[in-house]
């Protein structure tokens, strides 16, 4: 899929990797709408990205994607003003132990939700071509020890995207989706939630945040925005699980049902 031109829906686009998103996807020509919670921060970055880029190529729309209403609205509003959509990241995500049920809500029930939306309105493209960038997270493959429920929500995203890309694959619909899970990145989801909310009941083990902190080893959001590109340029690819983390990028062979 050729970039240039396309409608990109980004979740979660206001700051972190989201922002990292948004911005590579304006650079290879797509035109791109971004959802997020944080309306001074959305539209700030709305108003900075127009100026560099021209002012029909982005908007943003605050909506919280753990609420049906608001996210919905949000996918008509860009449907009606970019006529169709070509690629989604679903990438907004917290990390709250202590509220666990809406770590569960925005994590998992926002991102299925953002899935279905998707391939509802691209099940239409003239094109019969659609891609969808599901965010997990290696701790969607391995764990963080104080966040059961952020690994648990990252394990379902892998598991999710599978399932709905082998579908996806045998009702032909030309539609795929693929998840990518980085490594650490220094950004407002690591820095700033409280400890409280953050470890909720293992509170004491702050410290293991300071030991995986002190290893630096650190990815880039650029980076891994700049990495999730193949997944959705190359046709190839749908049902893959790319990881990129500081010791670089690999694809993730998961075992299969045989049968199937
Ligand atoms: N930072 C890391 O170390 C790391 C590592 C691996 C994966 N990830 C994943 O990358 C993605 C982005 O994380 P980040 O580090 O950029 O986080 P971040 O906190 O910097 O940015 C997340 C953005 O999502 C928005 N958001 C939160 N809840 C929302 C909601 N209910 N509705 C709409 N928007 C909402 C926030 O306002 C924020 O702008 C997440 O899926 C996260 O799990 C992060
Ligand atoms: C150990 C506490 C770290 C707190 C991290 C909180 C949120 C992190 C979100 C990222 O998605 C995590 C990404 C990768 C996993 C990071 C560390 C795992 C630590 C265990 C290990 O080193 O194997």
């Amino acid at each position: 899929m050729d970039l240039k031109n396309k409608v990109a829906v980004v979740t979660g686009g206001a700051q972190g990797l989201g922002r990292a998103f948004v911005e590579v996807l304006l650079k290879q020509g797509s035109n791109v709408a971004f959802i997020d919670v944080n309306e001074p921060l959305g539209k700030e970055l709305k108003a900075t990205l127009a100026e560099e880029y021209g002012p029909g190529r982005v908007e943003f729309y605050a909506a919280d994607v753990s609420s049906k209403e608001e996210f919905i609205g949000a996918f008509k509003k860009i449907v009606d003003r970019f006529g169709h959509i070509d690629i989604m990241y679903n990438n907004a995500a917290v990390v709250n132990e202590n509220d666990w049920e809406k770590t569960i809500a925005i994590n998992m029930t926002g991102l299925v939700r953002g899935t279905y939306l998707a391939l509802q309105y691209m099940k239409d493209n003239p094109d019969g071509k659609g891609a969808i960038i599901n965010i997990s997270s290696t701790a969607g493959l391995c764990y963080v020890p104080t966040a059961p429920i952020y690994t648990a929500t990252k394990y379902a995203v892998v598991g999710f995207s599978r399932a709905i890309a082998a579908v996806a694959m045998k009702s032909n619909l030309g539609l795929r989706i693929n998840t990518l899970c980085p490594g650490v990145m220094k950004t407002n989801l690591l820095s700033s939630s409280n400890i409280e909310d953050h470890f909720g009941q293992f509170s004491q083990l702050e410290e293991l945040k300071e030991m995986v902190l002190e290893r630096n080893d650190f990815v880039k959001p650029e980076d891994v925005a700049m990495a999730s590109l193949p997944l959705v340029i190359d046709e190839s690819k749908n049902g893959k699980i790319l990881k990129i983390d500081a010791d670089g990028m690999e694809f993730i062979s998961l075992p299969e049902i045989p049968a199937m």
